[in-house]
């Protein structure tokens, strides 16, 4: 047996071909195992190389060739075995991993599916259950849970490579026509075609409107149903579908922009690669209302020993009852231990004097937040970073109020805290570059994804939610229901829309947050246009009314009752709506889903295109990450400004031109920054970066 060392570079295909072709001439050698270099099997195909023609020999006839081999082969998987790497692995006759490995075919998050021959191998090895989980989801498995499902046959704490060196020379002669995957039946449970239904539905409503989970599910039904050459065909028709459709590009688009915001830059220069972080093990979080609560199992899952303070006895109670569960609930539901002892409970703001940070989450209440900064300013340490998670309030003015505005961010996470993957990390005009690399790395700690954003009212999320807000609110007064402006946004992909989210939030926050700001309230006049805009008063009418949302069992839909899930059409609605037309004289008109998709989406897009023309957000995939990751936008289109790209800049100026044309329908005033970009042409969203800084610099912005 001697050991062919295989290259890591873009030439791994023909290094493997070439190596195993050796190995086949070579008397001497009885049996063969691939490796991967310095300890990563192999982490799948390049991405990148997607977008152009694939070069090298072809994975497919590769991995059958290896299948062929009459020698025993191994594969030796430490780190990762991923999509392609895994689909090598089937094609070996043996797996053999190190403890610590990781294995799985995560193509579907890229819009694809196991196309080399992993949608057909996989199930006929571990049965077509285990198989729609693993294929459809995409998930991860550690070396243990693949054991476990019979994807490996030894896993070992010690040298991998060295096992499976042992492991091939002693099956060495043995038959090895059973080990040939792509030669077996596909064990299937009796009811094979319900399960098939099942999950298909499942994966409909999961990810709607994504093409790469249902083709994935008709890949594995012909590996149920079909022998395996015909199977592999549909494979590869599936694989050339899904491999030209925009929702590929899009899910491609995601991986990276996902990684690109982890290489955050500051206006000031300041980034990632030039600004130290300091390493936490000790803070503490202020105000154990949800937000709070969240926060600290976010923090105790990493191991930071977290003081919770709550002032109000009677919160402070519950608190200390319900996080220890949640903070279980989620180790569990994450396959970890649970941290010992690292949380106390504290209703005395003097016991986070010895923390190196705070996050601050107390009621969203400026003068409050103020109030609580003043406090820890004197209580804390010289040094501690001091973070407030707002969720659109000015950092700037909370900064002003401590000794070190230097050491002053947002950390704005979204509920549930200890769930949702975005944070957006916002700096000050005086935030120091330490202390936003403390409040990234902080967050990639937690496992989020962390987008460093400028400090303007709602930062980057909430500032584009508002207009988008607004239109799906006006659409109503036009003529349109809460079901239908919900139903083309669901049909987009949302998860939710617009009126469905706003009752399960409750309508009460935007209310108060209207109040702070004027809009409403005693005293304002009810009137269609507040501060020189057009504005809406049906929210406002709707809370008046006590119609909060779920939690009283009514908004702008029904519930069997407070805290109801199940929406309902209510009757009352339609004769709110029809009663307050009618009062301000608005004849209600037929409003088509293109229109509701117009109306809401530009205006989200636009306000995208202001914040990146405002310096808020570095670049395109900030903002991107930032929707994907924490408002919902579905993945499989990449972004809203990703989105924008592909329905074509000029298009999206064009509607939003013929929108803010029209008398009743304001707001809608197309950025300069789409302007500038369609006037040069339209360049892809991956050179809009380039193209902002270098209209920067002459000043065209
Ligand atoms: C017919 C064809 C069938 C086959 C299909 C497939 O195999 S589909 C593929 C199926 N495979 C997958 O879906 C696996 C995707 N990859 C992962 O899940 C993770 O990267 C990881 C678990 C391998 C490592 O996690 P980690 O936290 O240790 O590291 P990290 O995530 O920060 O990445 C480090 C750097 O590597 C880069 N990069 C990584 N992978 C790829 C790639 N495949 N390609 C290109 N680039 C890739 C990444 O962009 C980053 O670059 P940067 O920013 O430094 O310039």
């Amino acid at each position: 047996c001697t050991r062919y060392v295989l290259v890591k570079n873009t030439s791994v295909r023909q290094g493997i071909v070439d190596a195993v072709q050796r190995a086949l001439k070579d008397p001497k050698v009885t049996s063969v195992v691939i490796c991967g270099q310095n300890g990563k099997f192999c982490g799948g195909a390049d991405i990148r190389e997607f977008a152009g023609p694939m070069s090298g020999p072809p994975l497919v006839p590769m991995i059958h060739a290896i299948e062929a081999v009459d020698k025993p082969v191994a594969a030796a998987i430490e780190g990762v075995a991923l999509g392609g790497g895994l689909e090598l692995a089937l094609g070996c006759h043996y797996r053999i991993a190190h403890s610590k490995a990781v294995l799985g075919l995560p193509e579907v998050t890229l819009g694809l599916l196991p196309g080399a021959g992993g949608s057909q191998r996989l199930p006929r090895l571990i049965g077509l259950t285990a198989a729609l989980d693993l294929i459809t989801t995409g998930r991860h498995v550690s070396a243990a849970e693949a054991l476990k499902l019979g994807i490996l046959d030894q896993v070992t704490d010690n040298n991998a490579v060295d096992l499976a060196v042992e492991f091939v020379r002693s099956v060495a002669g043995q038959p090895l026509d059973s080990r040939r995957l792509s030669t077996l039946p596909c064990p299937c449970p009796p009811d094979v075609d319900s399960l098939l239904d099942k999950v298909m539905s499942k994966v409909r409503q999961r990810s709607r409107g994504a093409l790469a989970p249902v083709a994935c599910v008709q890949a594995l039904r012909a590996a149920a149903s079909l022998p395996y050459a015909q199977g592999m065909e549909k494979e590869r028709e599936l694989m050339a579908t899904l491999f030209n459709s925009g929702q590929a590009r899009a899910l491609q688009y995601a991986f990276f922009s996902q990684r690109v915001v982890g290489k955050w830059s500051l206006p000031s220069g300041a980034s990632w690669d030039n600004s130290t972080a300091r390493t936490i093990s000790k803070a503490a979080v202020i105000g154990l209302g949800t937000m709070g609560r969240g926060i600290v199992v976010a923090l105790a899952l990493t191991g930071i020993s977290v003081v919770a303070v709550e002032t109000q006895e009677k919160q402070l109670a519950e608190a200390s009852r319900v996080v220890p569960a949640m903070l279980q609930r989620e180790a569990g539901r994450r396959r970890l231990a649970t941290p010992p002892g690292v949380i106390s409970f504290s209703s005395n703001l003097q016991d986070v004097s010895e923390v190196e940070l705070v996050i601050e989450a107390v009621f969203e209440d400026m003068s409050l937040k103020l109030q609580v900064f003043k406090h820890l300013a004197s209580v804390c340490r010289p040094g501690t970073l001091l973070c407030s998670n707002t969720s659109g309030l000015d950092i700037d003015q909370l900064a002003a109020v401590t000794q070190s505005p230097g050491l002053v961010v947002g950390m704005h996470f979204f509920a549930p805290a200890h769930v949702m993957k975005l944070l957006e990390v916002v700096y000050g005009p005086r935030s120091s570059p330490e202390a936003v690399a403390t409040a990234m790395q902080l967050g990639k700690r937690m496992g989020k994804v962390g987008v460093a954003v400028g400090n303007c009212p709602g930062f980057v999320g909430n500032r584009m939610l508002k207009p988008y807000l607004e239109q799906a609110n006006f659409l109503l007064e036009e003529g349109a229901t809460p079901q239908q402006v919900d139903e083309a946004l669901e049909e987009f992909g949302f998860p939710m829309g617009v009126f469905r989210m706003s009752d399960l939030s409750g309508l009460d926050v935007g209310w108060r947050i209207r109040k702070e700001a004027g809009l409403t309230g005693p005293g304002v006049e009810s009137t269609r246009t507040r501060q020189g805009r057009r504005y809406s008063p049906l929210p406002d009418q709707m809370c008046e009314a006590g119609r909060l949302g779920q939690k009283t069992g009514k908004g702008w839909y029904q519930y069997d009752g407070p805290g109801g899930r199940v929406a309902r059409s209510d009757p009352w609605v339609d004769i709110f709506l029809e009663t307050y037309r009618a009062e301000h004289g608005l004849v209600a008109r037929s409003i088509t889903p293109e229109e509701i998709l117009e109306r809401c989406l530009y205006a989200l897009i636009n306000e995208g295109f202001n914040i990146l023309q405002d310096a808020v957000a570095a670049g395109p995939e900030d903002i991107d990450a930032i929707y994907v990751f924490g408002y919902g936008w579905p993945r499989h289109r990449g972004g809203p400004m990703f989105h924008a790209g592909q329905v074509g800049l000029g298009r999206i100026l064009e509607r939003l031109n013929h929108h803010h044309s029209h008398p009743d329908v304001p707001h809608l005033k197309p950025s300069t920054l789409l302007r500038r970009l369609v006037a040069a042409g339209s360049p892809p969203v991956q050179k809009w970066r380039e193209f902002i800084n270098k209209e920067r610099v002459h000043s065209q912005l």
